[in-house]
């Protein structure tokens, strides 16, 4: 794909003469990345050609602008590294956020892909039931914060048992009786017994920064804030 080139486009925002040095910017492997890569090439960014091979054994790829670099790490490692200024811009899904809640990430754009929601599902034959009912509830999730503060609201503690995947298992093998998990679908929690019983929070992905680095180079991370602007301004006026 093409990207824009016309006088409106914000200008390459680093150059490897500005000061402070390359910036990082951290992306998620798997399921974000097959619909980043538009978003990126609308952006102007064209990593190694090698980024896009999952078979490469290499994290940290040049771009074809020589003051930015692209490192690839997993979802949730991607708020780890811009939180520590890591990395100074990175995209992770709004799920990742509320779960790792740290203000020195600062989330100005939407980028309208990774569309799924974060929800409670229950065996079946739990459908119906009032699970602000009892006064603790077994949850298997990803996503103990957010399920915490869930059920906290609803006066239901909530006994976390951690998983990383596969949450849909739980409540047949005696885990925990509910999940939190992401939905898009339902596909996944259909194959395995489950009903959406709550939608906790409705999920995109976002550009984020870290705050200290937008503070300390301020020109380089907004130039490119408003070239993924631009970008998502000319995808959603096709
Ligand atoms: N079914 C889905 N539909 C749409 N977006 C999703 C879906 N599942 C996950 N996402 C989004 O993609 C992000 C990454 O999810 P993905 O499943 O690729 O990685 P993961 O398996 O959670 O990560 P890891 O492999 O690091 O454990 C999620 O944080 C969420 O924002
Ligand atoms: O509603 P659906 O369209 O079925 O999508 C939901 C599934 O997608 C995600 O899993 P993913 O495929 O990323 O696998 P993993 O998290 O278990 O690695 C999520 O954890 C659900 O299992």
């Amino acid at each position: 794909m093409e990207s824009l080139t016309d006088a409106t486009f914000p200008a390459d925002p680093s150059t490897p003469a500005e000061a402070g040095g390359t910036l990082i910017l951290a992306l998620p492997k798997g399921r974000i990345l097959a619909e980043l890569g538009p978003v990126l090439a609308r952006a102007g960014i064209h990593p190694a050609a090698d980024f896009a091979d999952e078979g490469s054994r290499r994290l940290r790829f040049e771009t074809d602008h020589p003051g930015l670099d692209v490192v690839r790490v997993r979802s949730f490692d991607v708020a780890t590294f811009v939180a520590h200024g890591a990395a100074q811009i990175g995209v992770c899904g709004a799920d990742v956020l509320m779960e790792f809640d740290d203000d020195q990430i600062y989330a100005p754009l939407d980028l309208g892909i990774g569309r799924c929601r974060v929800s409670v599902a229950a065996p079946v034959e739990m459908a119906g039931q009032d699970l602000g009912a009892a006064s603790r509830l077994s949850v298997a999730t990803k996503y103990p914060a957010i399920a915490r503060r869930h059920f906290a609201q609803k006066g239901v503690q909530a006994d976390i048992v951690h998983l990383n995947g596969a949450m849909e298992l739980a409540p047949s093998l005696g885990l925990a009786r509910v999940i939190v998990d992401l939905v898009q679908t339902g596909s996944t929690l259909k194959a395995n017994g489950l009903v959406e019983t709550e939608v906790i929070a409705n999920v995109t992905s976002r550009l984020i920064v870290n705050r200290t680095a937008l503070k300390t180079r301020p020109e380089a991370i907004a130039g490119w804030i408003s070239r993924f602007r631009a970008a998502l301004a000319e995808r959603d006026a096709r």
